[in-house]
């Protein structure tokens, strides 16, 4: 499989009254064609932001560096313009919220077709043809009704499949979807991810998909990237990270995972909360919440090693005795 996003050692920051907040610190992994990579990690990991400096969508005192690359263009050194025509053209994101990225006073018709007129150069009557198709591609009957109805008379599935139609009319390689069934109700969640699942099959997308929920990955992703105060701590196959995951962090994750038939047990919580990103020490960042923890994760942070010959990397001294002895 050929990489199609590249993120490289990519550090974003904000520079805020009480200090530089390391949202994203370092952190690379890749996409490949056709591949769904999920990240997961607990709220205020950097998930989001990682996903938005993708998108260059960083905005006010945040400052992003490292490498971003989409078919080898590097996205860093762009023009805004030609950052805002890859956006529109071969990434495209969707959000947790529809309602918010939906402009209320306008008709979903209007606001799909606008985005098909940005970003084609078909005639007005192809125009609503495609929104049309996009429409029973997302899976909703009735698109001239629906062409006409407003954000409000719609539930929140619905507009979901919106969303999707619209960040899909402009057949983008990549699709990036923060978090984009949490606020949804489960049976509805279950129909956006087999959407996206029969999307990124017909339409050959690749897919980042954010989520705090590991049922979700288990589902659709091909490769998971852990991160943990804004960094990558652990990343690999689904398979390898499910069946034998490393890092104490992302055990705690998969222990607090409900299972079906365990309904009596108290489920697992990982103790403790994520540190604030303002001056954090050199160390370990999990080390104050970690079971096993040892002298050397509290005065130095461990980092990415690759476990033998498969993708399978950890952040973690349980794994670099060798070192944690020196
Ligand atoms: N504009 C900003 N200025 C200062 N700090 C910010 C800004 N945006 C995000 N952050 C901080 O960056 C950190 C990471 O935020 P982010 O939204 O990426 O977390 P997340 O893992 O996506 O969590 P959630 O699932 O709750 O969205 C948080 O500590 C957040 O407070």
């Amino acid at each position: 499989m050929n990489p199609l996003l590249e993120i490289e050692e990519v550090r974003t920051h904000f520079h805020t009254e009480k200090g530089i907040v390391k949202a994203v610190d370092g952190v690379s992994f890749t996409v490949h064609q056709g591949e769904t990579v999920c990240i997961v990690g607990e709220s205020g990991c950097g998930k989001s932001v990682t996903a938005l400096s993708i998108m260059d969508l960083i905005s006010g005192s945040g400052s992003v560096s490292g490498s971003m690359k989409l078919a080898g263009t590097e996205l860093r050194t762009l023009s805004k313009g030609d950052m805002r025509r890859i956006r529109g053209n071969e990434m495209a994101m969707i959000f947790q919220e529809p309602m918010s990225s939906l402009n209320p006073v306008l008709t979903i018709g209007e606001q799909l077709m606008e985005t098909i007129v940005n970003h084609t150069a078909l005639s007005k009557k192809e125009v609503k043809k495609k929104a049309l198709d996009l429409i029973e591609l997302v899976g909703i009957g009735r698109g001239e009704s629906i062409l006409k109805s407003y954000p409000h008379q719609m539930s929140g599935g619905m507009l979901q499949r919106i969303m999707i139609a619209i960040a899909l009319s402009c057949n983008p390689k990549m699709l990036i979807a923060d978090e984009p069934t949490t606020a949804l109700d489960v049976t509805i969640q279950a129909q956006i991810l087999d959407l996206l699942r029969m999307l990124k099959e017909e339409q050959q997308m690749s897919m980042l998909l954010i989520t705090h929920d590991l049922g979700v990955v288990a589902e659709v992703a091909d490769y998971v990237v852990v991160m943990y105060a804004g960094k990558v701590i652990e990343k690999g196959k689904v398979e390898d990270i499910f069946e034998s995951p490393k890092h104490p962090y992302t055990k705690g994750l998969l222990q607090a995972k409900p299972i079906l038939g365990s309904r009596r047990q108290k489920l697992y919580t990982i103790p403790g909360q994520v540190p604030q990103l303002l001056d954090l020490p050199e160390s370990c960042y999990f080390a104050d919440r970690c079971e096993h923890c040892m002298d050397i994760c509290t005065s130095k942070a461990p980092t990415l090693t690759k476990d033998g010959q498969n993708q399978h990397e950890v952040a973690c001294w349980l794994y670099e005795e060798k070192e944690a002895v020196q």
